[in-house]
């Protein structure tokens, strides 16, 4: 068995080594004439694959260890016989704490308390779901919109034209789609992007192209009110760097990108290729990673419940960080291949990044603890 597998794949020997030969390339240049001497591929997000690139190749299993899908032609793959796999929900905490470290930080630069705004949210699948359920449980109001959901039943959700009236915040959250009733390709167009509130923050760690780029570029020209959060980019590796500049914060598709999600992904993908090929499940993740409630956070015991959240929040995850290297790779270069290596290089090398749920945290009172707990933390002692 041939497998070519994405380089940027953690744990690929310790799950698959015994599975056949492993081929690694950079996602980027796993390409038509590669797949063509392989008969399994393991990608990430940024190998785009169609039937079409397939032809010449045994390919017969493909395994993303992603959550989104939008890089392959799924309706294709699956009309030439190919097996998909992806991994739902593997990185969703990871991004979740993206969007709470961008609320927190906005709400500092902007004085505005984050708990007090009105937060709509836009997919309300894995990401979104999650999202909305620990912003419910920290005390905001919170509005969903997800047709497909709704047509399927689901209640308490609002149509967009309703969120962009209503919301104070805007968390997009739904895949790439193209085609159907429901396509999310420049979802937030022109004509949605004028329409937000005065003040909005907007948020996308989705994928770029639901937001139309260069319109949302003309948008923050004529408006300075309205605060955007871009974590993926229409054309990304390429980056306008002035639409960077106008953004509050950006940052290069890393909002999922804790070492805790990467991991479940790849063992995600395991599962599907051992279901795939007949075979038992024979590893866990739990032999080669370092387990969960492995760190501790000893806080102040008398500080306010509110600083105790913002303090955990800041040490599990600071988006500023991720938005100081990119505007720094930016700063030394125009030149458009270097920001695409530049971009690239900035998720090779991404820092140790864990979630929340390994956190323990102690000294705080009663009040705080509550918080801590609504916002994922689990609270030693409590
Ligand atoms: N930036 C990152 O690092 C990162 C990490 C993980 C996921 N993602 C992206 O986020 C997307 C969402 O992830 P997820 O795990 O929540 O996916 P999901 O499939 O679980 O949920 C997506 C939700 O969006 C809804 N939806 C579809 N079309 C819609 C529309 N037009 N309007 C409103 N809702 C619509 C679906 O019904 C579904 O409930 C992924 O597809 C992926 O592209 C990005
Ligand atoms: O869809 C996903 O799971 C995320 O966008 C994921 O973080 C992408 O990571 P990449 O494949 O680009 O490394």
């Amino acid at each position: 068995m041939r497998i070519l597998a994405d380089e940027n794949i953690p744990l690929l020997d310790a799950f698959f080594a015994d599975q056949g030969s492993i081929t690694r390339l950079p996602g980027r240049a796993i390409d038509a004439a590669a797949m063509a001497s392989a008969d399994a591929l393991l990608l990430r997000s940024v190998t785009r694959v169609t039937a079409d690139m397939l032809q010449d190749s045994p390919v017969r299993f493909i395994g993303t260890c992603t959550i989104g899908t939008d890089h392959l032609d799924l309706p294709g793959l699956a009309a030439a016989g190919v097996h998909v796999a992806s991994a739902p929900g593997c990185n969703a905490r990871g991004v979740v704490e993206y969007v709470l470290s961008a609320l927190l930080t906005l709400s500092e630069r902007t004085g505005l308390d984050w708990r007090q705004r009105c937060v709509g949210i836009v997919g309300v699948g894995e990401v979104g779901g999650r999202l909305a359920a620990t912003l419910r449980n920290l005390g905001l109001r919170v509005l969903c919109c997800d047709p497909p959901r709704k047509e399927q039943g689901a209640a308490d959700m609002v149509s967009l034209e309703t969120l962009l009236a209503e919301a104070d915040i805007i968390s997009c959250h739904v895949p790439l789609t193209r085609q159907g009733s429901h396509a999310t390709w420049h979802l937030f167009n022109q004509a949605r992007l004028q329409a937000l509130r005065p003040g909005t923050w907007l948020i996308n760690s989705s994928r770029g192209p639901v937001v139309d780029n260069s319109a949302l570029n003309a948008v923050l020209t004529e408006r300075n009110d309205v605060h955007v959060v871009l974590d993926v980019w229409e054309h990304e590796p390429a980056l306008e760097p002035q639409l960077v500049s106008r953004c509050a914060l950006a940052t290069p598709h890393i909002a999922g990108y804790s070492l805790d999600g990467k991991l479940r992904g790849t063992e995600m993908i395991y599962q599907a290729w051992c279901s795939f090929n007949g075979q038992p499940v024979q590893r866990q993740l739990s032999e080669f990673a370092p387990t969960a409630g492995c760190n501790y956070l000893q806080l102040d015991p008398g500080a306010p419940a509110d600083w105790q959240l913002s303090h955990a929040l800041r040490w599990v995850y600071d988006v500023r960080d991720d938005d100081a290297r990119l505007r720094a790779m930016l700063a030394r270069t125009a030149d458009q291949a270097a920001i695409h290596s530049g971009f690239d290089r900035l998720r090779k090398d991404y820092p140790l990044r864990r979630e929340t749920p390994c956190v323990r945290i102690s000294g705080v009172e009663r009040t705080s603890a509550v918080l801590l707990k609504a916002a994922g933390f689990s609270v030693l002692g409590q």
